[in-house]
């Protein structure tokens, strides 16, 4: 059983549509010059289970990791090390023209600014055909007709099918980029930050069609955001990345008070309006760079429960009190502690996590 946003608990079938197994992302860092050395940890032993109609939201703060993991999901980015599996079969280890038809017929993806992920010289027509032309699904008529309901289904009128992305509002472009996403019948959609570069207005409409699409079709949906309360009021589940790591997942409705990793709870306590009015967890200095993450726990260098253990080792995930949710922490929040209350800890801590912070890193 899987628990909506909702609240009804709705039964899935049980094997996972996508599984992740200690997935690495290391890049070569894009500054430095030709020569340099630097590495930049993208993403760091990631573990994930998608399972076939859940909606999977991922928080953490700019860099650490959100859209190289949307990436590796769907297949865009092959991992240096780890695996990801799409309906039980090893996609990094398939022949390329069987993943490509893996992936690009059974995910979508839906990127944050659509008049870029848009080829500005192809019609709405072109461009919802493309999929299906690449794919050769039906008959000549038989794309027109899925053109056709592919923009009904977004709520696109007809007539801006000879429409130009460039002659389209934000929020039609947008409604576009779904369709495309959604014109092979995808099992899994994974949208990263797909209305940070709407204006405010058309924001909800634009959600509200993701959830709808989501309900009918029954898609499984990784919405990956900067806005917690949205990531909140999506999904089913809350993945919170922090420095290239996965440290929480969590049911949805325990994502605010009953968080067990530290950073889950400060990084929820800096949302507006989400808990009571109280100041946010404060934390010690910037996030660290992640071509030099440092040793043991990523957070330990901001983190006000921090100590020398936390140098040490990553530990493994723990399984929290309640199903489905599991954090990584030496020294997790207790059960039923309050956000204030850590407040006030983490208040008093922080010149101690400060000396924390300038324990050596990693060479
Ligand atoms: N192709 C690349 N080459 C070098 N570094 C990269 C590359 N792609 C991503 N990175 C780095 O990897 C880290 C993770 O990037 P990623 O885009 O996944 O983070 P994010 O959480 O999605 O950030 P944001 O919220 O700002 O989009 C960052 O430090 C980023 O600069």
């Amino acid at each position: 059983m899987t628990r909506r946003a909702d609240g009804h608990e709705v039964s899935r079938p049980e094997s996972p549509l996508v599984v992740v197994s200690d997935a690495h992302v290391v890049h070569k860092a894009r500054t430095g010059g030709l020569f340099a050395r630097d590495r930049v940890y993208a993403l760091t032993g990631a573990d994930l289970t998608i399972a076939p109609g859940e909606t999977v939201g991922v928080v953490g703060e700019s860099g650490c990791g959100k859209s190289t993991l949307a990436k590796v999901l769907v297949g865009v980015q092959r991992p240096t090390s780890g695996t990801v599996s799409f309906r039980g079969s090893d996609l990094w280890t398939m022949p390329p023209a069987e993943r490509r038809v893996t992936v690009g017929a059974g995910t979508g993806m839906i990127f944050q600014d659509p008049s870029t992920a848009l080829n500005r010289r192809l019609t709405v027509r072109q461009i919802l055909r493309d999929p299906l032309d690449v794919h050769r699904r039906g008959t000549a008529p038989q794309r027109e007709d899925r053109v056709k309901e592919l923009m009904s289904l977004v709520g696109l009128p007809k007539a801006l099918a000879d429409g130009l992305p460039g002659q389209l509002s934000g929020g039609q472009r947008q409604r576009v980029a779904i369709a495309r996403a959604l014109a092979l019948d995808p099992d899994l959609v994974v949208a990263d930050e797909p209305t940070s570069a709407l204006d405010v207005s058309v924001r909800a409409q634009i959600l509200n069609l993701l959830l709808d699409l989501k309900e009918r079709l029954g898609l499984a949906l990784v919405f990956v955001s900067h806005d917690i309360q949205t990531v909140r009021r999506m999904s089913d589940r809350v993945i919170t990345m922090y420095l290239g790591r996965i440290v929480e997942e969590s049911p949805a409705d325990e994502v605010t008070d009953r968080s067990r990793h530290p950073y889950t709870r400060a990084l929820f306590s800096a949302t507006p309006g989400l808990l009571d009015p109280i100041d946010p967890i404060p934390l010690v200095g910037p996030v660290p760079s992640a071509t030099r993450p440092p040793s043991g726990c990523p957070f330990r260098t901001r983190c006000w429960k921090a100590d020398p253990v936390c140098a040490g080792t990553m530990p493994d995930f723990a399984a929290a009190s309640s199903p489905g949710h599991r954090f990584r922490c030496h020294h997790p929040v207790e059960d039923g502690q309050s956000t204030r209350d850590l407040v006030a800890q983490a208040v008093t801590t922080v010149p101690e996590a400060t000396a924390m912070a300038e324990m050596p890193r990693e060479p």
